[in-house]
């Protein structure tokens, strides 16, 4: 479960605070966070992804406050918590997709699973793409990858920053039904921020931030 609390944000020699509504998404559940373009929806997410560190309250993660984590700790924690998609992949493009997911496990100090990465790549009707290089697959493919990367740790929290934005009506629908789909059958609890009203109807929890002024 995530749960926030009193979650504020300044940016170094700026003088807004955002103070962000306090969130709970349940195991499996769906939250979906709307706003309009600078409305500070990627600093929200940085600062669930731990990217950000926010200047005062609580991101909480089945219980761990790991917005107090630093360093390794905090490196290892996200790996191996928190899957992370993002508008534009980004692959190390020397490397194969199945080599680019391999990599995500090691990095969370995960030991090899060949076989773990290959069912997740079925599960996104990608088994033909293990082999291939991820700069020459379509934007769509690419962002299946993306997500295929984001899940193979078997996070308890599932981000995506505007995951479909950049994708026809058909991908769209198809990256959201995905998200939502391995989210619930790994019993994670998935946060996706967009700006694209498409979403609005998919998911459990809807936050507005055109409703709502959070910086002051
Ligand atoms: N590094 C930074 N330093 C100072 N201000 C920043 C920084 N990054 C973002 N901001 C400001 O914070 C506000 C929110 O930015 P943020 O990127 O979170 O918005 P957003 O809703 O994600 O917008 P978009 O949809 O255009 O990406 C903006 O006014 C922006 O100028």
């Amino acid at each position: 479960m995530l749960i926030t609390q009193d979650l504020t944000y300044r940016y170094p020699d700026s003088s807004t605070t955002f103070r962000f509504p306090d969130l709970r998404v349940d195991r499996a559940g769906t939250l979906l966070l709307l706003g309009p373009s600078g409305a500070g929806k990627s600093t929200w997410l940085h600062l669930l992804a731990g990217v950000l560190s926010p200047s005062g309250g609580r991101t909480e993660l089945d219980g761990v406050d790991y917005a107090a984590l630093r360093g390794s700790k905090l490196d290892r924690f996200r790996g191996r918590n928190i899957g992370l998609v993002f508008q534009r992949p980004y692959f190390l493009e020397a490397l194969t997709v199945l080599e680019n997911l391999a990599i995500a496990r090691r990095t969370a100090g995960l030991p090899p699973d060949r076989e773990l990465l290959q069912s997740t790549l079925h599960l996104l009707g990608m088994d033909d793409y293990a082999d291939r290089h991820p700069g020459r697959l379509s934007v769509g493919e690419q962002q299946r990858v993306t997500i295929a990367r984001a899940l193979v740790n078997r996070p308890q929290l599932i981000l995506a920053d505007e995951p479909t934005s950049a994708l026809d009506n058909r991908n769209a629908a198809r990256v959201s039904a995905l998200l939502r789909e391995r989210a619930s059958e790994l019993g994670a609890a998935l946060v996706v921020v967009t700006h694209d009203e498409r979403l609005r109807g998919d998911f459990r929890q809807v936050v507005d931030l055109a409703q709502q002024s959070i910086h002051n």
